[in-house]
């Protein structure tokens, strides 16, 4: 096959934007890659600048096309942090208000108030979500409703609502084409995952107007043309998908009982249901795993809010650390974890507790606990938190063999190897880790016709390390028994 071809995949996540070039094969051929700042305005509260979301994804995108032709570029993929929620003005094409990131919880009382109302069975049954703030139905709501106009605006049309893939499709094709796709529109609590489309009575649900609607597309789709003078020339965008079904993609997990882990910021749990939406028992979501040719297959997602973030709070927020790679050598150096137990609820809890007022505390100091302590406290809680999430899908049903893992915290040997000993199964690494990015490159080369079917890319997929667990049950026990008690103790709901 010729190696010739090239897709750009635009990867903007919550905390940086990379740009990714391809090539037929799947390797890499150029990267580059920007952070741009958070803002938190108020207690629980997140935004972006959406102009710094626009003005670093463009430059990514351009640092990594200067280091290949772009005469060989045939194709872009879009793979964005979800359920982030921007409103703007279609004239100007200037948002109406920061971007409400995924992580705010100022919507909590909104939902509660909707749950007070009976709204709870409609939401989930139609939009296979929960009401909870993480998705974007209040965050659009609560713009609307506090920015002086928006309201009566929305209301003319004026205005248009996009997750990040939607905003920057706007953006990168003039102003042209306002679309989504699947997998993002289902973590909106305003798409009807059963019947593919945006839903009147979630529209009424949650007070959002339908004119301020993209249009919901298979994720492997013409998607526009990128405009001329941003890159020199007009590249076909061909694929979108959310960050996690795109890592999900990227992992080719394509056949039903298949799963995935990425531990970035949060750590999103992805299992592949096939056609079916199958409705979780013990409060994971139901959500699009992809959408292609028309045909919905689904997944069960169990999401936690803190993962990579924990060991970014070790370096910044306690300074206990200077980079998160050190993490790895100190906690080989201790010898269990004395007792000392990490609950990271900085932004509440997500899957299966779906606590939004909880909050983080660490259990079990003594005069002995030092910096080594909180480091290993730290990333034992991802694992832990793993954990909740596939005992609630066993009490589910479902019992998986094996997980693949990827995002920046599993190049930690130590982590990876310690998820395999509470989870109890084996863990694979693969060669690629940056599967999100390869997702979207994926749809994108689907659509280009570069990659010819789903097995096609699958052939693809290589492990560069398997994880097999090596613990104790009675240890396994215990620790999982410790972790569920430290949990208890800030639970607020
Ligand atoms: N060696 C490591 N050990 C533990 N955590 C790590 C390591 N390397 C990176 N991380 C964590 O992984 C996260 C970065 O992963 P990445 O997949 O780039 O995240 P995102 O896409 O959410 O920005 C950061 O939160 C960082 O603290
Ligand atoms: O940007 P990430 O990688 O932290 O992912 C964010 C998720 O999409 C939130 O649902």
């Amino acid at each position: 096959m010729s190696q010739d071809r090239l897709i750009l995949a635009i990867d903007q996540g919550t905390t940086s934007s990379r740009a990714i070039v391809f090539d037929e094969s799947g390797s890499i051929r150029a990267v580059a890659q920007q952070e741009f700042p958070q803002h938190f305005p108020n207690d629980g509260w997140v935004e972006h600048d959406p102009e710094d979301i626009w003005d670093s994804t463009l430059e990514v995108c351009r640092a990594a096309l200067s280091k290949v032709n772009i005469e060989k570029v045939v194709s872009v993929g879009i793979t964005n942090q979800r359920e982030t929620t921007v409103v703007w003005d279609r004239a100007t094409g200037k948002a109406i208000y920061n971007a409400i990131v995924w992580q705010d919880r100022r919507t909590a009382a909104i939902c509660a108030g909707l749950r007070d109302a009976g709204h709870s069975e409609t939401v989930t049954e139609r939009s296979g979500l929960l009401l909870d703030p993480y998705f974007s139905g209040t965050k659009a709501a609560w713009i609307l409703d506090n920015v002086e106009g928006a309201r009566a605006k929305a209301e003319a049309g004026e205005l248009a609502f996009g997750t990040i893939d939607s905003f920057l499709l706007w953006r990168l094709t003039g102003g042209q084409v306002h679309a989504t796709d699947a997998t993002n529109a289902s973590r909106t609590n305003l798409y009807n995952i059963h019947t593919a489309q945006w839903d009147p009575k979630l529209l009424e649900i949650f007070n959002v107007p339908e004119a301020i609607l993209p249009t919901v597309q298979d994720c492997a789709s013409d998607f526009g043309q990128t405009e001329a003078s941003l890159f020199g020339r007009s590249l076909p965008i061909g694929g979108i998908a959310g960050d996690q079904q795109a890592a999900a993609i990227g992992q080719c997990c394509f056949e039903p009982g298949m799963i995935k882990s990425t531990y970035g910021t949060g750590c999103f749990v992805i299992l592949n249901t096939g056609e079916k939406a199958v409705r979780s028992n013990n409060r994971l979501l139901t959500t699009v795993g992809y959408r292609l040719d028309g045909k919905t297959t689904y997944a069960i997602e169990g999401a936690i809010f803190v993962a990579g973030a924990a060991v970014q709070w070790l370096r910044d927020g306690l300074g206990l650390i200077k980079s998160a790679s050190e993490t790895e050598d100190l906690v080989k150096s201790t010898d269990g974890n004395h007792g000392v137990y990490l609950v990271p609820a900085f932004t509440g809890l997500g899957a299966p507790y779906w606590d939004p007022d909880a909050r983080g505390a660490i259990f079990g100091l003594t005069r002995d606990t030092g910096p080594k302590e909180f480091v290993r406290a730290a990333l034992e809680s991802v694992c832990y938190q793993t954990f909740d999430l596939f005992e609630a899908m066993a009490e589910d049903g479902v019992r998986p063999k094996a997980l693949r893992v990827d995002g920046g915290m599993v190049s930690n040997d130590w982590v990876t190897q310690y998820l395999s000993d509470i989870l109890n199964i084996e863990v694979d690494r693969p060669v690629i880790t940056e599967t999100t990015a390869l997702g979207a490159a994926y749809l994108a080369g689907l659509q280009a016709g570069i990659f010819e079917s789903l097995e096609d890319i699958a052939s693809k997929w290589g492990c560069e390390r398997s994880f097999l667990p090596n613990m104790e049950d009675s240890d396994r026990n215990r620790l999982t028994a410790n972790w569920r008690d430290a949990v208890s103790r800030i639970r607020k709901n």
